[in-house]
């Protein structure tokens, strides 16, 4: 894995667009100014073209839609793709939510996504694979997480990203799968807005492969995270999202390398 990819993106300094959900905008915002990319947020259709040019990446998040934002969303869709630029599609809820569903199908058609990143039963439901969401979280199911990830990007055409105690990232064909992480991710709400949007940072300065970008940002936050956890000394979920922060921007590549769980 193309670890340097870290240092690649501190001294480039790539902004990445987010059209982000109200709740945890300000954490996505932190979390990729830390780990040394250029946050941008916006709502507003009117500078959608300026912001898919300035922008090295777009991560679409859809956690609080509303149809002026699915309007949005629709036309910063088409101009990413009109000017190559790497789009990030996390999909919130759409394993719970059936109109959340039909949005993300109708977007999917509408332009090529380059990564889908989300839980077990988001991507099953984009996959139309049978698995019991609950709200924002993965929920249960029995399906293989490997053939789940798959069968979404070969529908999709795309890299997909099944995060959750490993992170299964697939182009449909490939499989790569990070086994780092605390459970202390699952205890502070958008610690998966914060990985789709530092996907798009790394897919900014990673272009022309982002398999390779998607798998290096798997890696680097859940490697920061269990470097956080290993010191917290009980089930701290406020200091583990402060430390996170923190340790985004210290984060070296050879400490990533000395924990790196891939297979
Ligand atoms: N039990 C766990 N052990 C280790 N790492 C975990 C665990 N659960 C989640 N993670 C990590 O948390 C990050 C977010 O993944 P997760 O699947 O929880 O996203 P999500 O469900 O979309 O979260 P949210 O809705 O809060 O944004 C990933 O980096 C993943 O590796
Ligand atoms: C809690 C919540 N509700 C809509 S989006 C969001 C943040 C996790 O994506
Ligand atoms: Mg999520």
């Amino acid at each position: 894995m193309e670890l340097q990819l870290l240092n690649t993106l501190r001294d480039h300094n790539p902004i990445v667009f987010n059209i982000a959900n109200f709740v945890t905008v300000q954490d996505v915002a932190n979390g990729l100014n830390a780990l040394g990319a250029s946050p941008i947020m916006s709502a507003e259709v009117q500078e959608a073209e300026t912001m898919v040019q300035i922008a090295g990446a777009v991560c679409i998040n859809l956690g609080t839609l509303t149809t002026t934002q699915i309007d949005q969303i629709r036309v910063v869709g088409k101009l990413a793709n009109q000017y190559h630029k790497p789009v990030v599609l996390d999909p919130v809820a759409v394993g719970a939510v059936p109109y959340r569903k039909k949005v993300a199908l109708e977007l999917l058609a509408d332009f090529q996504v380059d990564v889908i990143r989300g839980n077990a039963g988001e991507i099953a439901a984009l996959a139309g694979m049978d698995w019991q969401a609950k709200g924002i979280d993965a929920g249960s199911g029995q399906g293989d997480l490997v053939e789940i990830a798959q069968a979404c990007a070969q529908q999709f055409q795309c890299c997909v990203i099944l995060s959750g105690p490993t992170d299964v990232i697939t182009d449909g064909q490939r499989v790569v799968k990070v086994a780092n992480g605390t459970p202390l991710f699952q205890r502070h709400v958008g610690s998966g807005d914060l990985l789709s949007s530092i996907v798009a940072a790394f897919a900014a300065v990673s272009p022309t492969d982002v398999y390779q970008a998607a798998q290096v940002a798997c890696l680097v936050l859940a490697g920061a995270g269990e470097l956080v956890a290993s010191q917290l000394t009980a089930d701290r979920p406020a200091t583990f999202a402060i430390d996170l922060i923190d340790r985004l921007s210290l984060v070296t590549v050879p400490e990533i390398q000395t924990i790196a769980q891939i297979n």
